[in-house]
């Protein structure tokens, strides 16, 4: 519990030693929307040289917190902020800048058709030279060295649309650091990690370490718990926009801070699912082939859910784009008995073959949109009367889906911009669902969802399953696949390594088959 009396100086945070130097302070921040309170007087402290998670389940006030210390919300009156010990206006673009706040946020800002130099350099001067004219040398060579700093090597020619997610997560980060003094600088992470594959993560926390060995200060918004405790030295948990803890995270474990986060105790149950007895397979794929990927044979029977494990680079992040048809490919797929034509993402949702993409800010969501218009744009016929929608139905109806997938919001009609990026993902897979298809491809359905609301989510994808819904899983979280999916297919090197089911589907075997290749394959 916070205290909320007195001066900034004299409240005290739960987990905080007294007299502890604190780079970044708030206090009595609270934020309203409408006549919503999303953030109910919380204070904080991210220390220098500390890495402090903030966690809490979808729609808890997490984003908001961070626009607030950014300057792209004002809190209500009474919130204060300091910056080693000098005040600042939260709520203020400005003055959070010049107290030495900085922001990596989740979609990172790139301009992808610049260059990595244009991208860090954005927002900042050039160096020029004597008569004005831009010192390209020198930029390349502060930008190049200030990427080596954080410890990537990017040449700082080379555009951002070439470089992969984890170099773009460190020219992010290098652009958000340019100009700040090393001693006392505050770093934001926004879910630095939803995008990123195994292998970006380790990168990044090398990077977030030295960044704190160097005295900063990091607060990391994060969904995924073991993060936390592989970074984090403190804690702050939010609930329904209140703070519920704070706490080192050597004096608790993931269980207490599910708990802390939900509420209650939550387990992820495994599905046990009846063979599927159709004899024709709802989607069947022959001998495909993509930029990494090559040869992939397999089937899915109609309730089937089967799950797609693999590294970064093994071909799995391009699969379901090459299945829909959002990618080139070639090869057979062939949906419900009938030819799919590669290239004709209409066609396949026409036929009946769905896919909830990965990025859904980019493939998914309408951001001009209600929640409700979201939720019911790809099957407008079926409530339409005459040439008019039916208003009546079309709430009716999402007044139901909303609830099954228990979508936190003020009502329907509710810009969708408004929901938490959780939440906006439980819509998108409502609209698929709720349009019916034989087969739905899911690309990391649950990134950015929290833990409480996962369950949820698959408890839905299940009773798909059981009316007859296939599913094909694509996604980097090992324990997603092995509650969800009857089967899971290992892709390595652009082939399928391996299939998995029955008593392998268990965390080792699939990390190791994902991971090791057998002497017998070994070049
Ligand atoms: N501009 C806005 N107008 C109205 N309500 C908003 C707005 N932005 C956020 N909210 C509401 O504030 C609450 C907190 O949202 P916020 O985005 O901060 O949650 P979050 O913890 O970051 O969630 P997630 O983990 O899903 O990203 C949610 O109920 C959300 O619907």
């Amino acid at each position: 519990m916070v205290e909320n009396t007195g001066t900034l100086a004299s409240r005290t945070l739960a987990g905080e030693p007294s007299g502890a130097a604190a780079g970044l302070e708030v206090a009595a921040v609270s934020k309203r929307f409408g006549t919503h309170l999303v953030l109910d007087d919380l204070d904080l402290t991210v220390r220098p040289g500390e890495v402090h998670a903030l966690v809490g389940h979808n729609g808890s006030g997490k984003s908001t917190l961070v626009k607030i210390l950014a300057g792209f919300h004002q809190p209500e009156r009474g919130a204060r902020g300091r910056v080693n010990g000098s005040g600042f206006t939260l709520g203020d673009v400005r003055s959070a800048r010049t107290a030495g706040l900085r922001f990596v946020h989740q979609d990172l800002g790139l301009v992808e058709t610049m260059s990595a130099l244009d991208n860090v350099t954005l927002g900042h001067p050039y160096p020029h030279r004597q008569f004005g004219a831009i010192d390209w040398p020198r930029a390349r060579k502060e930008a190049g060295a200030l990427l080596a700093s954080l410890g990537y090597d990017i040449d700082p020619r080379t555009p951002v649309c070439e470089l992969s997610l984890a170099d773009r997560t460190g020219i992010a980060i290098a652009r958000a650091l340019r100009g700040s003094t090393t001693g006392g600088r505050i770093l934001v992470l926004d879910e630095p990690t939803a995008a990123l594959p195994a292998t970006g993560v380790h990168e990044l926390f090398e990077v977030v370490t030295r960044l704190s060995a160097s005295g900063a200060g990091v607060l990391y918004i994060s969904h995924h718990l073991d993060e936390v405790f592989t970074i984090a030295d403190r804690v702050t948990v939010l609930r329904d926009g209140r703070q519920v803890a704070t706490r080192p995270t050597s004096e608790i474990d993931e269980s207490q801070l599910v708990e802390l986060m939900i509420g209650h105790d939550v387990r992820l149950h495994r599905r046990h699912s009846p063979a599927p007895r159709a004899r024709r397979a709802a989607l069947r794929v022959q001998d495909l082939g993509a930029s990494q990927l090559s040869g992939i044979d397999f089937q899915i029977k109609p309730g089937e859910i089967v799950g797609v494990a693999g590294v970064a680079g093994s071909g799995r992040d391009e699969l379901a784009s090459a299945l829909f048809g959002t990618a080139p490919r070639r090869g057979e797929v062939v949906l419900d008995g009938k030819p799919l034509p590669a290239g004709r993402p209409d066609l396949s949702i026409r036929r009946g073959l769905g896919l909830l993409a990965a990025d859904r800010a980019v493939t998914g969501l309408v951001p001009t949109m209600s929640v409700r218009q979201n939720l019911t744009l790809p099957k407008l016929r079926s409530s339409r009367r005459g040439l008019f929608l039916s208003r009546r139905t079309e709430e009716h109806e999402s007044a139901r889906w909303l609830d099954q997938l228990g979508v936190k919001l003020r009502h329907s009609s509710q810009p969708i911009t408004e929901l938490s990026g959780g939440n906006q993902q439980k819509v998108l897979l409502g609209r698929w669902l709720r349009a019916g298809p034989a087969v739905l491809i899911l690309d990391e359905p649950t990134q950015g969802v929290d833990v409480g609301a996962i369950e949820s989510i698959y408890t839905v994808i299940r009773e798909h399953a059981e009316r007859g819904t296939a599913y094909l899983v694509c996604s980097s979280d090992a324990d997603e696949l092995i509650s969800l999916c009857d089967r899971i297919l290992v892709l390595r090197r652009g082939r399928i390594a391996a299939e998995l089911s029955g008593d392998d589907l268990r965390r080792d075997v699939v990390d190791r088959a994902c991971l090791i290749q057998p002497k017998s394959e070994e070049p």
